[in-house]
């Protein structure tokens, strides 16, 4: 698990007079959860980009732990992702033509070798998150049991951070209440450190901590003391 520290952290782009971002200080402890709102262009995505190392800041820094992932070029940005940073979205980026269980191990394959004892893991995670059959062809699954899919290949490198972008927006009320209670029992289970983007108050009110985005602002930030 890792904590994470934003300072003084800026997103602007070209053609805009005011950033898009603007976060002077945040701090969630490892292991924390933290959930993140706001109206449609409040920055939520810019935000997940940042703290992912998907894009570069303008400014300020973003640290993982003892890692400052604002100062890593591209090429190490995105090898600290793929070892830390287990990322789940809302329309499951899934590979069809691949078992559910190929599709959980695929980004590690494409990085290394299964190391011994990740098959099995692999497995597990899919089993423990409701997929009883690994081998079913993904485009087969219903949409709540692709997301549970996305959910197992998220955890299975370890990561000590998962980040999920409005990952039940879209499932219906019920498939999206049991993932986002997924997300959150397996997020705790592994230590990991939990950002999620949603609009669901339910999983806002699961994850205890949660703040409001406006204008690339945060304009609140509740349930920090009981969610630390
Ligand atoms: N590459 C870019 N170039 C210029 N403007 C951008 C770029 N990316 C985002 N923006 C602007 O930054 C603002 C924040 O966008 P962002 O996608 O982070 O909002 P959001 O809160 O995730 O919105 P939504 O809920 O609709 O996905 C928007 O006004 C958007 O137009």
């Amino acid at each position: 698990m890792l904590a994470l520290d934003i300072a003084a952290l800026e997103m602007r782009f070209p053609g805009l007079d005011t950033p898009v971002l603007s976060i002077e200080n945040l701090h969630l402890p490892a292991g924390g959860g933290l959930a993140i709102t706001g109206a449609s262009g409040s920055g939520k995505s810019t935000l997940v980009n940042v703290v992912t190392g998907l894009e570069p800041a303008t400014r300020g820094s973003v640290c993982w732990g003892d890692t400052e992932i604002t100062r890593l070029p591209t090429g190490r940005r995105d090898a600290f992702r793929a070892a830390h940073i287990g990322l789940v979205m809302q329309d499951f980026h899934l590979f069809p033509g691949l078992s559910a269980y190929e599709n959980v191990v695929l980004p590690v394959r494409l990085a290394r070798r299964l190391k011994p004892g990740e098959r099995e893991r692999a497995l597990h995670l899919l089993e423990i998150s409701g997929i009883a059959r690994p081998g079913q062809p993904i485009e087969t699954l219903s949409r709540g049991e692709m997301q549970r899919v996305a959910v197992a290949r998220a955890l299975l490198p370890k990561p000590g951070v998962i980040v999920a972008d409005e990952p039940t927006a879209s499932l219906d009320r019920r498939i999206g209440g049991e993932v986002a209670d997924l997300i959150v029992r397996l997020a705790r289970a592994e230590g990991a450190t939990l950002l999620v983007v949603t609009h669901d108050p339910a999983l806002v009110e699961r994850i205890g901590r949660h703040i409001v985005l406006d204008g690339g602002r945060i304009i609140e930030d509740a349930g920090k003391a009981e969610a630390a």
